[in-house]
């Protein structure tokens, strides 16, 4: 068995065949750039008015001007203002030649076609944005590796980029297996639970942007087993199953893995939950075998596969997804294992929940996420910082 720091250091290190996609901004939210963004234009791409006002060329001691005329904002207008005059101008609308300063009409009050002002409420270049203060032609404004968030689609949008370069999400699959398992609106019958693991991973999924999941179930069956994962493997990067990972005489997936020549990346962590966490790669595809238990799936997902899947988006940092905080109570570990709890963030402190038995998922309607306390260590006092994995 390996400890869970070798298991994310074997899967840190693996090659993902990534794949460049150009895609327009409006489809780009959630994925990750592939390439540097550079500006087409010069933004603002003229000096404009900053302001609802007047615009003017500044001088010493001024205190009226004579109002010209009138510039709204998208005018073509090509007026030319003489020292003394001013124009009547609104928020971004261009400033005419002659003028450098823009005073706000609250400031000014307006008599027929003069304006007056107290002199300190000008300043030469106020309230106007100049040609390229916010970038010029040819600046790189975006680098390799960052979020397409709201704000940044905003900020392509004003630099005139229409389709930017990212990494293609991976196709995934879910092999959700047990014979026990029944689909919500199903009727129990005896021996029988609900299917915790598909919608959670789905939800999983979701919040990495992916919605297209290919999941199919299968019965703890070996034929059926080999034969899921051959048809995922085919239409997938990845593949997750859940359960049939462990050593029972209906667990399959160790030897489906087999059966389609899938070579084995680790198999059984030093950890809890999860002990029995398989991956393993063929011709740069993956195959995740989560252990069963909705907890061992939950935290497995997390430490694992969350990382791998954001890498492949390309995420840079997808592997330090942590924050430290102090854990609110002193903590005992008494297994020499490295331990995931679901926690609660309250006041910046970690708290530890009830129920952390990786059947029982009361505690992962109320955590925000996981502490690690790692594998050698046996005693947290409270205060101590800790690893906080959120959700
Ligand atoms: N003799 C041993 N037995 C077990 C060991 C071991 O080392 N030696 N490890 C235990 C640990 S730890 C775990 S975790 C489980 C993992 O088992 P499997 O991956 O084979 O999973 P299953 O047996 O299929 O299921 C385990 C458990 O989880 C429930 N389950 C499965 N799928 C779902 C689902 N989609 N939604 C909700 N719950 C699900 C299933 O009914 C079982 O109760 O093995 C231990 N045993
Ligand atoms: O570690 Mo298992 O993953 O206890 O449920």
């Amino acid at each position: 068995m390996i400890g869970v720091a070798e298991a994310k250091r074997i899967l840190g290190q693996l090659n993902l065949p990534r794949r460049k996609i150009k895609i327009p901004i409006s489809q780009a939210l959630g994925y990750f750039l592939a390439e540097p963004v550079f500006s087409k234009i010069n933004v603002p791409s003229f000096d404009n008015s900053a302001m609802d006002g007047y615009a003017f060329f500044w001088q010493e001691n001024l205190n009226s001007l004579r109002i010209k005329g009138e510039i709204s904002a998208g005018s073509t207008m090509n007026l030319e203002l003489k020292n003394g005059e001013a124009v009547r101008i609104f928020t971004g609308a261009p400033m005419p030649k002659g003028a450098d300063s823009v005073i706000m009409q609250e400031k000014v009050e307006r008599k027929g076609d003069e304006i007056f002002f107290d002199s300190s409420e000008v300043e030469k270049g106020k309230h106007v944005r100049y040609q390229g203060s916010q970038c010029r032609a040819g600046d790189r404004i975006a680098e390799e590796g960052s979020k397409i968030t709201p704000g940044m689609v905003s900020l392509l949008a004003s630099v005139g980029v229409e389709h930017v370069e990212v990494w293609e999400f991976p196709g995934i699959s879910l092999i959700i297996t047990g014979n026990e398992i029944k689909d919500l609106g199903e009727e129990l019958n005896p021996g029988q639970i609900y299917n915790a693991n598909g919608p959670a991973l789905e939800s999983w999924l979701r919040q990495l942007g992916i919605w297209q999941v290919n999941q199919i179930k299968v019965r703890d069956e070996k034929e059926a087993v080999i034969q899921g994962l051959k048809e995922a493997m085919e239409s997938s990067d990845l593949v997750i199953f859940t359960g049939g990972i462990s050593v029972g005489d209906y667990d399959f997936v160790k030897e489906a893995v087999e059966a389609n020549q899938v070579q084995e990346l680790f198999y059984k962590l030093k950890q809890r939950p999860g002990k029995p966490l398989y991956v393993g790669q063929k011709a740069g595809k993956l195959v995740f075998g989560l252990p069963g238990n909705p907890g061992s799936v939950l935290s497995c997902f997390m430490q694992y596969v969350k990382p791998l899947i954001r890498t492949w988006q390309g995420e840079p940092t997808a592997w330090e997804a942590y924050i430290k905080v102090p854990l609110a109570d002193d903590f005992e570990k008494k297994i020499p294992l490295t331990q995931f709890l679901k926690a609660e963030m309250k006041e910046e402190k970690a708290y530890i929940l009830q129920g952390q038995e990786s059947f029982n998922l009361i505690a992962f309607g109320l955590a925000d996420g996981f502490v690690e306390i790692p594998e050698e260590i046996e005693f947290v006092q409270a205060g101590e910082k800790v690893k906080f994995f959120p959700w």
